[in-house]
């Protein structure tokens, strides 16, 4: 009983990031998760190499599987402009709920496309949907009338990296010149994914060094640009 982990992140944030600045609730996550208790974040190392590639890559369909507290989500969707669309994935329904509370905290435009009364199509740039990845990605097509998407980050179940990647290229949701980026590739690793990426010749496949987030253990993320 008492609180969990999520709920500890999210009562700093309260009460020390300012409401609606997204960079300061980024930056309160940061500094718990490093001064009070570990969690797992991409953190402020590896976020740095995920901004570099959302600003080169100028996405306008963004899906990320793995909201945990939402931490990614809010990096990510920081750097969009106004129309792009940013659809995040978490089987957790904690996790859902925390990263709901937190997008509120930083006013990020985002809505629970999983809920039941809402509008018709997009009317803000973060949807999080409540669900299994497996599942979601087949009915994205139909259910939010997305086409293909410009970036993909993938941060959830280590094990679901490949099989999910196969399902986005099956579903037809990948273009030619299509990013992914997987966190988390060295630690805990995800091994049938990498040989996937560096060996198909659908894709190429780059790896960046770097650390587990707050710690001094090596990881790293790779990004894999889809040739169609
Ligand atoms: O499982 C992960 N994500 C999906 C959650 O539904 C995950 C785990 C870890 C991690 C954990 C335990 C350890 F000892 C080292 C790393 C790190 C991450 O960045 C992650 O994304
Ligand atoms: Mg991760």
């Amino acid at each position: 009983s008492g609180t969990t982990r999520p709920m500890r992140i999210l009562h700093y944030v309260q009460r020390s990031a300012k409401c609606g600045d997204v960079l300061s609730v980024i930056s309160a996550i940061d500094s718990f998760c490093s001064k009070v208790e570990w969690a797992m974040n991409v953190g402020d190392k590896k976020g740095e190499i995920l901004d570099a590639v959302v600003l080169e890559t100028r996405p306008r369909y963004v899906l990320e599987l793995g909201t945990y507290c939402g931490y990614s989500t809010m990096r990510i969707a920081r750097l969009l402009p106004p129309g792009a669309r940013l659809i995040t994935i978490e089987m957790n329904s904690h996790y859902a709920q925390v990263a709901k509370e937190l997008f509120q905290h930083a006013g990020l435009d985002a809505q629970d496309k999983s809920a039941e009364k809402r509008p018709a199509g997009p009317t803000c740039k973060v949807e999080l949907l409540l669900g299994s990845s497996s599942v979601l990605i087949p009915q994205l097509k139909k259910k939010l009338d997305i086409d293909k998407f410009d970036l993909v980050f993938i941060d959830h179940w280590k094990v679901s990296y490949l099989p999910d990647t196969r399902l986005l290229e099956e579903c037809g949701l990948l273009k030619s010149g299509s990013v992914l980026l997987a966190d988390n590739v060295t630690c805990p690793g995800a091994p049938d994914y990498l040989e996937y990426v560096r060996n198909s010749p659908r894709y190429r496949s780059q790896y960046f060094p770097s650390q587990l987030e707050y710690l001094q253990v090596e990881d790293g993320v790779e990004k894999s640009v889809f040739l169609g």
